[in-house]
């Protein structure tokens, strides 16, 4: 079964009434959605959280980021102006819980993800994932690609995250897409990484990035060159393939998002993250996640709040795809 073959909602269940309930009442779900058990047990965009921060390489704590972004996520509403769409009512989107993996074994946890992920996909849903750390691409993109074959990415971060193995490991945040190239789960014709900066290694960095196939759009290259044109160069390149989305939220400035394991200065603003997500609307969007969200750095929930608004906006996109495919 495909999220476009699975039985529409008649009406899907919505957000709780903040009007009527005061937002700050109650458990965190997703923008005060239901309960995927609520709705019948599947949902057309799965929520859903990995609590799991085992494969940091700095600051730890990413493993609360799920919670932290739910939590921030309360102030959402259901009307979504910038892409004129209301997605909760266009499809069911419903909060799937947390995925229990093993922190105290890293592959363990990878085969965890990839198998809880693998379920959600099968029955029918999108997944809008809230990490944990980056080491969690890994299994989803697996996930995906088992069902899509291999897709396009596009990774918003700091860091390239392409590197071989950190004291030996070969799952951990720093290494995800090095794992997904050389699994060929990645169509390698439409790869790119959007916010780079800061120091690498070496240049050798670089140049084995791009025989992986990935083109880099810098976070000076966001400022210099503006977000409609970034925006239409990654469109160009991903076309109408599979896409699938990895926002780490360090990609965005510490001034924006202090709330990370391992920031770096010189990043994206929100509202450049924001409207160059909101131009991807239309493609085809498989699946996303947000990660790196580390609240015990965080400060006034700068970062939960930006993580919440970044996947209310691929939550949207995908709500729309789902809207769309039903009436084509
Ligand atoms: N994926 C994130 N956030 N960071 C990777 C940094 C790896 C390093 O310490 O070199
Ligand atoms: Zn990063
Ligand atoms: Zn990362």
């Amino acid at each position: 079964m495909t999220a476009s073959d699975r039985e529409p909602t008649a009406s899907p269940v919505g957000p709780v009434d903040s009007s009527r309930v005061p937002r700050y009442a109650g458990p965190a779900t997703f923008a005060r959605l239901p309960r995927v058990d609520e709705v019948g047990g599947t949902a057309d965009v799965a929520v859903v959280g990995v609590p799991f921060d085992t494969g940091v390489s700095y600051r730890p704590g990413a493993r609360f980021g799920g919670n932290a972004i739910r939590e921030a996520s309360r102030l959402l509403r259901p009307y979504n102006p910038a892409q004129d769409a209301a997605p909760f009512a266009l499809a069911q989107v419903a909060d799937a819980g947390d995925i229990a993996a093993n922190p105290f074994n890293i592959n363990e946890a990878v085969e965890t993800v990839q198998a809880a992920a693998d379920d959600l996909l099968d029955s029918g849903s999108r997944l809008m994932t809230l990490g944990g750390d980056h080491t969690i691409a890994l299994p989803l993109l697996r996930s995906v690609a088992r069902k899509h074959g291999p897709v396009a990415l596009l990774h918003f971060d700091a860091h390239l995250d392409t590197w071989d193995t950190y004291f030996g490991a070969e799952y951990t945040h720093g290494t995800p897409f090095r794992r997904a190239v050389e699994e060929g789960i990645l169509d390698t014709a439409a790869l790119s990484h959007v916010g780079t900066r800061g120091p690498l290694y070496g240049k050798q960095d670089l140049d084995d990035d791009a025989k992986m196939g990935f083109g880099i759009v810098t976070s000076a290259d966001v400022m210099r060159r503006g977000v409609d044109e970034i925006t239409d160069q990654l469109r160009q390149r991903i076309g109408d393939r599979p896409l699938y989305i990895s926002i780490d939220i360090d990609v965005l400035d510490p001034a924006h998002a202090p709330g990370t394991g391992t920031p770096e200065a010189g990043g994206l603003t929100s509202r450049e993250l924001l409207e160059i997500v909101r131009g991807l609307a239309g493609c085809h969007l498989v699946s996303a996640d947000v990660v790196e969200v580390a609240p015990a750095y965080d400060h006034a929930e700068i970062t939960a709040v930006a993580a919440s608004h970044t996947a209310y906006e691929l939550t949207t996109i995908m709500a729309r795809q789902v809207a769309a495919s039903r009436t084509a």
